[in-house]
């Protein structure tokens, strides 16, 4: 089975050799692809100083500005499938996410569910480090999110995620309309209305140490009409 991490990165010249080096530490045969935005603090010369290194399991796909997440896992998902990925996950570069809990989704994913969300809110799941004030805007849109789209799923914006390849060529991907954190919601939302079954895995979120996150006001005001909007969306 091949199995193909995404990871976005703007500005993560602190995170991404180490993130590289730990996920091709792993024995599951992993491959990457990272989405970068044109960082200006040089992401991209670091990941293309490993790639003789690793060859062909080290992939990076270059774009010209700071576009957003959803758009970068767009392009991920779409190069994905053209390459033929049978597991595809989506991780962070600032190791809030540990590489060594991938195993523990592609698991879940072969054992009967379509898409496995590593969740900090469902039983057993944790977050450390992180400001109250993000906690707060962390839960209190996950509720926000059940209340108006029903949507069974405890951890609805989180960014570590394991789609099986059926999903990602069945979902429009030309017509995801979000690229902040409703992002998540959304190809969750779709996935979910179109009857693929989700499963969540409890992980440990842990606060970045290095680099700084890219939330924004902007992004929670997407999310907070987003989810309101997606109601409506076709999965045409
Ligand atoms: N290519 C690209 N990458 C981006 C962009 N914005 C952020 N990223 C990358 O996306 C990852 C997550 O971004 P952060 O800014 O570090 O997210 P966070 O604040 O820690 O947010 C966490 O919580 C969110 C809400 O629950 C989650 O949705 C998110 O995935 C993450 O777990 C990092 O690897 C970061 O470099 C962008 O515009 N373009």
């Amino acid at each position: 089975m091949k199995k193909l991490v995404i990871i976005p990165t703007y500005n993560e010249k602190e995170n991404i050799e180490k993130i590289i080096r730990r996920v091709f530490s792993l024995s599951g045969g992993y491959h990457l692809l990272i989405v970068d935005d044109g960082s200006p603090d040089g992401t991209a010369d670091i990941i293309k100083g490993l790639q003789t290194e690793y060859g062909g399991r080290l992939n990076i796909l270059e774009r010209k500005g700071k576009l957003g997440l959803g758009t970068a896992y767009i392009a991920g998902f779409k190069w994905a499938l053209r390459n033929d990925y049978d597991y595809i996950f989506e991780m962070d570069a600032d190791f809030s996410h540990k590489p060594e809990d991938l195993e523990r989704l592609y698991e879940a994913c072969t054992h009967g569910a379509d898409v496995v969300v590593g969740s900090r809110y469902v039983r057993g799941g944790k977050v450390v480090n992180w400001p109250m004030d993000r906690i707060m805007i962390s839960k209190g849109g996950a509720f926000y999110t059940k209340l108006i789209t029903w949507m069974p799923v405890s951890d609805p914006t989180a960014g570590f995620v394991c789609y099986s390849r059926k999903v990602l060529a069945t979902i429009p991907l030309d017509e995801v309309h979000f690229i902040g954190y409703a992002f998540q919601i959304e190809m969750k939302y779709r996935a979910w209305k179109l009857g693929f079954k989700i499963k969540e895995v409890p992980i440990t979120f842990e606060d970045r140490k290095e680099g700084v996150s890219k939330m924004s006001g902007n992004i929670i005001k997407e999310a907070m009409y987003g989810v309101w909007k997606m109601r409506g969306f076709s999965n045409k």
